[in-house]
């Protein structure tokens, strides 16, 4: 039962928000970064016959709200491909985990210099209400690039709390499907497990809106995924967060 005019049960006292694809309209870039990767890499290994990155169910199944190391390894595990560790600075072009990842960055920070960073209108909307409300917030991304995401969208000054790659890193928190990032946010804003919401639209996301055992989690869904992100543990799937805005108790 919802009871507020936020969409949220009334014991919800802060909200924790996943970044690329909730708040920003950029999952869409990183996707379109690994697929160039994961193909070049793929051709080069199996020749013009190869079986090519889907930017939709392969990012959304191995990739999508991953730390970035975790994506490389995770996609590849699934066509049977183990890599060497490697160094977190290898050249992005060694094969390795880190090689390769550091290679989708330099693509996606191409495309982000090219295209730039907008935020979700309807976000920034519910960010305000949110804030409007009393309510406390947090950005929690496995994105190492989200404070200057976030900065290039306009939205530093909703956000009181940041947990990102960056941040996991230097703590050593696993990062999505495991819980550990949402629950640094939500103890940084003092609020339980309980009375955080969390805003997610990565199936890994959801897993660790669920492993965390938060008391709200909003699935966005912004690719036609919403039975995948109910299986996940969404306790209600949005399009778009404005929606949330039109609920009334
Ligand atoms: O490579 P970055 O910017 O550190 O981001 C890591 C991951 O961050 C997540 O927010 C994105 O959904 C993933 O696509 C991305 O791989």
């Amino acid at each position: 039962m919802t009871t507020s005019t936020l969409g949220l049960p009334a014991a919800i006292t802060t909200c924790l928000f996943d970044l690329d694809g909730v708040l920003t309209q950029t999952a869409v870039v990183h996707a379109a970064a690994w697929r160039e990767t994961f193909d070049a890499f793929l051709r080069r290994r199996d020749g013009p016959g190869f079986l090519p990155f889907d930017p939709v169910h392969d990012y959304d199944e191995y990739v999508d709200g991953r730390p970035r190391a975790d994506g490389v390894r995770t996609f590849l595990a699934s066509r049977g491909i183990e890599l060497p560790e490697g160094l977190p600075d290898d050249p992005p072009d060694r094969d390795t985990v880190w090689g390769v990842g550091n290679r989708k960055n330099a693509l996606l920070l191409e495309k982000i210099r090219r295209e730039g960073v907008a935020a979700y209108p309807g976000s920034v909307r519910y960010l305000r209400a949110v804030r409007e409300a009393g309510l406390r917030t947090a950005v929690v991304s496995s994105s190492a690039n989200c404070r200057d995401v976030v900065a290039s969208a306009g939205l530093t000054d909703w956000l009181e709390v940041r947990v990102d790659g960056v941040v996991a890193a230097e703590l050593g928190l696993p990062g999505k499907p495991r819980p550990d990032t949402f629950l640094e946010a939500a103890r940084r804003l003092e609020a339980a497990p309980s009375q955080a919401a969390v805003f997610e639209d990565a199936l890994a996301g959801m897993d660790a809106g669920r492993a965390g055992h938060f008391g709200y989690v909003v699935g966005v869904d912004r690719v036609g995924q919403a039975d995948q992100l109910r299986l996940h543990g969404a306790d209600i799937v949005v399009e778009d967060l404005a929606e949330l805005l039109e609920e009334r108790a």
